[in-house]
């Protein structure tokens, strides 16, 4: 029998959620490089994500920070952002079940598609013709 998981309640469960799903993506082929070479140091960017996603679900007021800025100089389009969803998806489901989780993916989802939105957009806008 499937042992029932539990739902995301606090911030241990984001941590770990966090935690999980950087640890996936640094390993990722397609999207771990991009991680491996951007990010220098993973004890700040872990925190920040900890804080990003605790605003987000638990309504903590602590994160301070324009994530989408940070995105415009990676080398990311929509399979980058596709393999990032399917991986987080993946970790969610593997770790928790319930409407807080299902909210988390959605969440994720659109934030993710928005990101690349404006990628795309921007970089339509500043390309040579
Ligand atoms: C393939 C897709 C993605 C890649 C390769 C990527 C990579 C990165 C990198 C390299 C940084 C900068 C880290 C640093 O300066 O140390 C960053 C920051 C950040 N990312 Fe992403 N990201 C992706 C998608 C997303 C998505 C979909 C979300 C949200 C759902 C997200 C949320 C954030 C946030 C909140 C920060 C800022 C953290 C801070 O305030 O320092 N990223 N990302």
């Amino acid at each position: 029998m499937e042992v029932q998981k539990k739902d995301i309640t606090d911030i241990n469960d984001i941590e770990q959620f966090v935690n999980t799903f950087y640890g996936k993506a640094r390993e990722d082929e397609l999207i771990g490089p991009i991680f491996n070479n951007a990010v220098k140091d993973w004890s700040h960017h872990l925190p920040a994500m900890y804080k990003f996603w605790s605003q987000l679900l638990l309504g903590t007021m602590d994160y301070t920070g324009s994530p989408f800025a940070k995105h415009i100089p990676l080398p990311i389009e929509k399979q980058h952002f596709d393999r990032w969803i399917q991986l987080f998806y993946t970790t969610l489901d593997e770790l928790f079940e319930g409407p807080k989780a299902a909210e988390t993916k959605e969440r994720a989802y659109a934030i993710a598609a928005t990101f690349e939105y404006k990628l795309r957009t921007i970089r339509k806008l500043t390309s040579q013709p």
